[in-house]
């Protein structure tokens, strides 16, 4: 892939952030030294706790952690770094800058383009699902905004969705408003968490689920005040990581093999399908349309 070679992530050294020692004549206490490894790149914040095994990954694609095919890219990588780090057992997905999660995938990417970059893009795309959804780590998602489309996605794929009691905030698969289909793996992976009913009338709406309505539908676990949104997933993930390994893993697989199965059964058929949908001049013209809408609400 080309875009692979465009990688500009790298590890920074090892940061000793406390290990003061405090003499005095009968006592020397040391205070607990914890180290945090911290590998970035360009559009992804990794901050690694050894002692506590967990990640915390902070997505950074400004203005609105729009789904390009260069932060797909970085994004799978840096999800497989984690995944061979023995010293990773549980990652914290969230977003450095509040009020966007993610929008979904970047638009711009699926407008106007080649038929082979609509290929390439959307590769991406499936690789990103396979790398989180698959991911033997526990994965917990701190929603700290709003979350359409292949955002939502993201946050699905996790075990555990916390999301900021903010009712301006929304998730949800709202590809239809677009003019465009949630495929089928989208479409399994919230049947997956809310069941066929919820999924089969959120999908032809395209709805946008307010952070409480998000909640009374199950689409997330949890609401917590914003700023309560980080310090909750990290005791959740406490919480989950009490399980041994080995044993939550192979339930996790046991419940999801079958969705990714049907995926990798199928790539080139999906990839096929995309490019020959997204290439057809009526969705071109309804992406358009929708940019536009876009732009004019923001005048
Ligand atoms: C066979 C299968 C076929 C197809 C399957 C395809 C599956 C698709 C999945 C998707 O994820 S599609 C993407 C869906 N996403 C959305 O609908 C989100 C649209 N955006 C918004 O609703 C809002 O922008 C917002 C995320 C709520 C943020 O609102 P805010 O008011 O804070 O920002 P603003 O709207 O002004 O946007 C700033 C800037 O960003 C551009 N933008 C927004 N979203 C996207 C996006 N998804 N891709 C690319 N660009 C995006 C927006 O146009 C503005 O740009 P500008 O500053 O140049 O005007």
């Amino acid at each position: 892939m080309a875009a692979l070679g465009a990688l500009r992530s790298c590890w920074a050294p090892a940061r000793l952030l406390t290990g003061s020692a405090h003499h005095s004549n009968r006592l020397v206490l040391c205070q607990q030294t914890s180290i945090k490894r911290h590998f970035s790149n360009n559009k992804i914040l990794v901050e690694l706790d050894e002692a506590t095994g967990v990640a915390v990954m902070k997505m950074k694609n400004p203005p609105v952690n729009s789904l390009s095919l260069d932060f797909l890219t970085e994004f799978s990588i840096t999800l497989e770094k984690l995944e061979m780090d023995r010293g990773c057992r549980g990652l914290i997905l969230t977003s450095a800058s509040p009020k966007i999660f993610s929008a979904g995938l970047d638009i711009m990417e699926m407008c106007g383009k080649s038929a082979e970059h609509y290929g390439e893009f959307w590769r991406a795309v499936q690789e990103m699902w396979l790398k989180l959804y698959g991911s033997n780590m526990v994965t917990i998602a701190a929603i700290n905004g709003s979350s359409p489309a292949g955002g939502c996605l993201m946050a699905l794929c996790c075990d555990y969705r916390i999301m900021a009691d903010n009712p301006k905030y929304a998730i949800g698969l709202n590809e239809t408003q677009l003019g465009i289909v949630a495929p089928f793996w989208f479409k399994d992976t919230m049947s997956n968490v809310v069941g066929n009913r919820v999924t089969e009338q959120a999908l032809q709406l395209g709805q946008m689920f307010p952070a409480p309505e998000a909640l009374k539908f199950g689409l997330v676990d949890q609401l917590v005040p914003e700023e309560k949104v980080q310090s909750t997933a990290a005791s959740v993930m406490a919480q989950w990581l009490t399980v041994p390994d080995h044993a939550r893993q192979i339930t996790k697989s046991m419940m999801r093999k079958q969705t990714t199965d049907k995926l990798v059964n199928n790539r080139e058929a999906d990839i096929k399908n995309f490019v020959s949908f997204i290439t057809r001049d009526s969705i071109q013209k309804s992406l358009q349309v929708y940019m536009e809408r876009l732009r004019q609400r923001k005048q």
